[in-house]
């Protein structure tokens, strides 16, 4: 029999059908053997242009090229290694902290209307440089610092946003449910909060890669520890395995990736033979997120996000599991509002000023970052 996360999932996906036929397909086919390769980055593109232009309208041909074009990173200090000497550096290169200056300059405009918001509660100690909107200089790869571990960590900047939004507290016990390869994880650690953090992934071969991330930018007494524990477990269970436990749970599912799909054929989701999984995607999500909402303590948080643009993979799923949860287990769950990200963080990123639940980091040329969707979530019961 069908468990309630697995009905609610399934109406949902009634909603859904992400699969545009290409043109030349539509016609039955002779030879197969002769068919022309329809590469899956095309696939991905005819089906980005399907849905994206009705999503965003005139604002999709600029995503568009920019989703095409290279993307731009921010370089995460690594708070284990010598971080004021890394700070300097970064700095020398004219990188600038898009954390710590965006702060500084919220507690400079004390009249500028955040009376709602205090101060943003965002989690602490997180120092990561980005060059400055329309600078695309690129960072030297990190290296091995004075203290035995890497200095900085490459990653997207817009993913440090759903780490930054849990507003960890130092004591916290942290889930991160689907981990590898690791950039979040390695996020959550630097903020010196979590009493123990269990980082997870169902594959193995990508835990194996956080492992790595962990060996070179984290010390051996916190990873040996009890501070960190590292699964390969289904995070669909984790709600029947440890529920109402975690104060702070990190859901960052998989979805259809879309800038790597646009840019790689390997491991690509638009592969034909991978189209029954991408149509489950946002029945994952939805099994994902309640697992996520299911492991927390009541009071708790949850950071829900993706790296796709796709109204399905997020706000949707949001709101779709929300709804699961009363309707099947009597949980309350608050969406949080999080709109003040978008004036703290107007000089680094481009944001999507029309969800309905959550927030949307789009792709522009001038900050070439994400896209990246984050939403967080108060469990009340
Ligand atoms: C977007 S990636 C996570 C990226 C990671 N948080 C980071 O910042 O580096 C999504 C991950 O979900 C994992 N995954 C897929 N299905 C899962 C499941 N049922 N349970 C746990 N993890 C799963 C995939 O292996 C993949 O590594």
């Amino acid at each position: 029999m069908a468990t309630p996360i697995l009905r609610g999932a399934r109406e949902l996906l009634k909603l859904v059908d992400f699969t545009p036929v290409p043109r030349r397909h539509r016609f039955k086919k002779k030879w197969a053997t002769t068919e022309p390769k329809f590469p899956a980055s095309r696939l991905a593109l005819q089906n980005f242009d399907m849905t994206y232009s009705v999503q965003f309208g005139d604002l999709w041909p600029s995503i568009r090229v920019s989703l095409l074009s290279e993307q731009k990173y921010g370089a995460l200090v690594n708070n284990f290694a010598a971080w004021d000497n890394v700070s300097a550096k970064l700095k020398r290169l004219s990188a600038k902290d898009f954390v710590n200056e965006a702060i500084s300059q919220w507690k400079l405009e004390p009249e500028s209307g955040h009376s709602a918001t205090p101060s943003p509660g965002f989690s602490p100690n997180l120092r990561c440089f980005t060059f400055s909107k329309g600078d695309v200089s690129r960072f030297p790869p990190a290296r091995l610092g004075s203290l035995g571990v890497m200095d900085y960590y490459l990653m997207d900047a817009a993913s440090l946003l759903p780490v930054l939004a849990l507003g960890l507290h130092p004591g916290d016990t942290v889930l991160d449910l689907c981990a590898a390869p690791g950039g979040k994880t390695l996020a959550l650690l630097q903020t010196g909060c979590c009493r123990n953090l269990a980082a997870n992934d169902l594959s193995t071969s990508r835990t194996g890669r956080l492992q790595k991330v962990l060996y070179s930018y984290v010390p051996q007494e916190i990873r040996e520890g009890n501070q960190v524990r590292i699964t390969s477990w289904d995070g669909r269970k984790w709600g029947e395995v440890e529920g109402d436990t975690y104060d702070r749970v990190l859901v960052d599912v998989p979805c259809t990736t879309d800038r790597h799909s646009l840019h790689e054929e390997e491991n690509n989701i638009f592969q034909r033979s991978r189209k029954k999984e991408r149509q489950m995607l946002p029945m994952l999500q939805v099994q994902l997120l309640a697992a996520g909402l299911l492991a927390t303590k009541p009071g708790g948080h949850v950071v829900y996000s993706t790296c796709s643009l796709s109204h399905l993979q997020n706000e949707y799923v949001v709101q779709g599991t929300i709804e699961l949860l009363a309707n099947q287990y009597s949980i309350k769950v608050q969406v949080e509002d999080l709109s003040y990200f978008r004036k703290v963080f107007m000089d680094t990123f481009y944001f999507f000023s029309s969800c309905q639940v959550g927030e949307l980091v789009v792709p522009n040329l001038l900050a070439n970052f994400g896209p990246m969707y984050f939403c967080k979530m108060r469990r009340l019961t």
